[in-house]
């Protein structure tokens, strides 16, 4: 610590970071990032820590001279500037996990809503085709989620919360992710199988992956051609693992019934992004959320918390947890999300 404070730049603005009052001691000294008026040059050689968001860092700020640390209050890190944090030695945390329960309840809410078809049950009263809507609407598409296979790509915190919710519903659950958890599927009753297998098979696909080389579109037109009619795609990681021309042709066409969408690619969506170009009956199959799922009062407050808390074990010379090593792990920047 330089001169018994610690000096850290705020990529989060001051009445979001204090939200939750987190326990900041006194020597540590908080500035914050004001995009109209940028910190230049020597304004920014006291800082030893930058605490960001989900929007980039400023290449100027990761050249600062002091800089050692970058703590991010995300779980998601896809907007690291690798080549610079490893050029410049910097030690970059995530924080996994604290809003995984309330990413995994926003999912449970999509699952829910399209079993029970409620965009498209609403649209009817509206219209005045309330007696219709109870005959029409009945079928393969309106579910209990006992009758349902549920398929998680991505086991990790999300994913695990989300099996956790789903499981007491009598759902059979299948997963797929990169490593296998034997203690998980024992724990939570679920099946590894791999993902061409599972879209095949699954009422509903779920997806909590981080965006990585190997995860950018995943989700292209051959799987959703693999998937059934009556499915159902939720995407709560990054925009950028969904081909988004590629489901909107899968709704428009009825390749997949409907898509629950948290995150997108681009963030925000611009007006002529393909799937805000869809017709009503699309969109009444359509459920989107503005990157809103791990955003609840509670989830906030423990990002923020833990963060602090992380950036405090580093000023006072203790390893801080979650430290991020890019020499294994290929994650893509090139993709925009904020
Ligand atoms: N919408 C929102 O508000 C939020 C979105 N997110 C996004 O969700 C992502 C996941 O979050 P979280 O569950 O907390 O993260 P975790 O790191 O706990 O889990 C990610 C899981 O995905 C697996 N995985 C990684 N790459 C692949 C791949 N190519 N194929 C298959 N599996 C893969 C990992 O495997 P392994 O075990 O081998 O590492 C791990 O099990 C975040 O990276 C972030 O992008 C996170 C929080 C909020
Ligand atoms: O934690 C994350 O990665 C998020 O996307 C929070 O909004």
């Amino acid at each position: 610590m330089n001169n018994a404070s610690f000096h850290v730049l705020s990529l989060i603005p001051k009445d979001r970071l204090l939200v939750g009052n987190p326990m900041i001691p006194e020597w540590m000294k908080i500035a914050y990032w004001d995009d109209v008026n940028p910190l230049l040059g020597d304004q920014l050689s006291k800082f030893q820590a930058v605490l960001g968001g989900g929007t980039p860092i400023p290449y100027e700020v990761l050249s600062a001279t002091s800089l050692e640390m970058i703590q991010l209050v995300s779980a998601g890190y896809d907007r690291i500037d690798r080549e610079a944090v490893v050029e410049k030695g910097l030690v970059v945390c995530n924080n996994p996990g604290a809003n995984a329960p309330a990413v995994a309840e926003h999912m449970l809410m999509m699952l829910l809503y399209f079993a029970r078809r409620a965009g498209e049950a609403q649209a009817m009263v509206y219209n005045g085709q309330f007696s219709n809507a109870r005959m029409d609407l009945m079928g393969p598409r309106l579910r209990n989620l006992s009758e349902m296979t549920i398929g998680i790509i991505g086991l990790g915190a999300i994913g695990q919360c989300f099996a956790e919710l789903v499981r007491p519903f009598g759902s059979k659950i299948l997963y797929y992710s990169r490593t296998r958890n034997a203690s998980v599927e024992e724990k939570l009753g679920l099946l590894y199988s791999e993902l061409d297998a599972i879209v095949q098979v699954a009422d509903a696909v779920a997806v909590a992956l981080p965006l990585t080389e190997q995860s950018y579109q995943l989700f292209d037109a051959r799987l959703f051609a693999l998937m059934k009619p009556t499915a159902i795609l939720i995407n709560v990681g990054r925009g950028g693992v969904v081909d988004h021309q590629a489901l909107a042709n899968a709704l428009v066409t009825k390749q997949i019934y409907a898509a629950g969408l948290d995150v997108f690619d681009p963030e925000p969506l611009p007006p002529d992004h393909p799937l805000l170009l869809v017709d009503d009956e699309v969109r009444q199959r359509m459920l989107l959320s503005p990157h809103l799922a791990g955003l609840t009062q509670c989830a906030w407050a423990t990002m923020i918390q833990n963060a602090i808390d992380n950036l405090v074990r580093h000023a006072i010379d203790q390893r801080p947890q979650h430290v991020l090593s890019f020499v294994n792990e290929s994650t893509t920047t090139t993709h925009q999300i904020v």
